[in-house]
């Protein structure tokens, strides 16, 4: 559905000139949940908005639903455009119009007729879930619905692809986890393409399927997010794959164990997909001579399976120990000794 090829873009400042999006090459299929995930300043937002043309490429091509967008005519972009929503974190609401008024606004541009519009805004209220709220003006809706707005106005010319500007940086935990599953349920209803761009790994493992780290205008490391989260390669998706893995508190609890008598070993393993559903601490505690002390433990679930990490205290001889550890990797849960030898 979307593939860039060698995009670049280069803002000449003040202060010099600013490469935000570097070589970059990508590909997202049709019908696919892809997440951008990022520090501030690593390139997102501009990568987002070349997209759709909103900032034009200094170099390198942008081909979405088989347009190729910088060699379009003004009027052909404009009809390519149609084919692509965006929502934003602040929603970009037009302040003085209703909720029907908003959603209807790009159908106004288009040209639709008002019966046909009409029907078509009615379809859209009810698939965000914001009936009986269409006469409403934005400053009476909460975040949450604001963003739906966004959203049902994004989707009013029926686009093959919806843009996601950090679409939920601004909205409390459950309201964020509320218009996830909103995002879920379009692109299973509608099958369509969703582009993401976050710095929060919760919203990538929550729906995205794939996922592209990205870092000084590059992008670092890429691919489904379950083997993303199982094998992450740079040290920077190590950090964000922390984020939704392990509770806050584990390294400050862990510090504190270490000192304490009697714990041996400590063992991290982290559990994939079908291996998240084995009984393998009961299997080692029957099987070894060893004593186990669950630490700490989280199961999240992700579009593609669940994904755990937990932490074990393991007590026992050498030996012993080092024969759990040959026996969890027999069961193929990566392993790490985080304390012990
Ligand atoms: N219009 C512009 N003119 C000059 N420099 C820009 C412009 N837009 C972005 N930049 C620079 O490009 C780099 C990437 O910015 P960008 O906003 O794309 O990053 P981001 O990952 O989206 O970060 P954030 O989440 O903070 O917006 C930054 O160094 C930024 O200062």
């Amino acid at each position: 559905m979307i593939s860039l090829s060698d995009l670049v873009k280069t803002f000449h400042t003040r202060d010099g000139k600013v490469t935000a999006v570097d070589h970059i090459q990508l590909t997202i299929d049709e019908g696919e949940i892809f997440g951008i995930i990022g520090y501030s300043g690593a390139g997102k937002s501009t990568l987002i908005r070349l997209l759709n043309m909103l900032e034009t490429p200094t170099s390198g091509e942008v081909v979405v639903a088989g347009k190729n967008m910088g060699r379009l005519t003004k009027q052909q972009l404009r009809e390519a455009r149609q084919e692509i929503g965006m929502i934003f974190q602040h929603f970009n609401l037009l302040w003085s119009r209703t909720v029907k008024e908003n959603i209807a606004f790009p159908l106004e541009i288009k040209g639709v007729p008002k019966a046909e519009r009409e029907k078509r805004v009615n379809e859209l209220i009810s698939l965000v879930g914001l009936d009986g709220r269409g006469g409403s003006y934005p400053s009476q809706l909460s975040g949450g619905q604001k963003q739906r707005v966004g959203i049902a106005r994004a989707l009013a010319n029926n686009p093959k692809v919806l843009l996601c500007d950090e679409a939920t940086s601004a909205l409390d935990p459950k309201t964020t986890d509320s218009i996830l599953e909103l995002l879920v349920d379009i692109n299973k209803k509608l099958g369509l393409t969703i582009v993401l761009i976050t710095h929060e790994m919760h919203v990538i493992r929550k729906i995205c399927h794939r996922v592209a780290v990205m870092e000084h205008g590059k992008i670092v490391e890429q691919g489904p997010v379950l083997d993303v989260f199982k094998r992450p390669r740079e040290q920077m998706t190590k950090e964000f794959v922390k984020q939704v893995t392990e509770p806050e508190e584990t390294e400050e609890t862990l510090k504190h164990l270490f000192g304490a008598d009697g714990i041996g070993h400590v063992l991290q393993l982290t559990f994939v997909g079908g291996d998240a559903k084995k009984p393998l601490i009961n299997d080692i505690i029957r099987t070894f001579d060893v004593t186990v002390n669950i630490l700490q433990g989280k199961i999240s679930q992700t579009q593609n399976g669940p994904y755990g990490s937990l932490f074990i205290g393991v007590e026992g001889d050498r030996q012993e120990v080092q024969k759990v550890l040959e026996y969890i990797r027999e069961k193929h849960v990566s392993v790490e000794v985080i304390h012990g030898e």
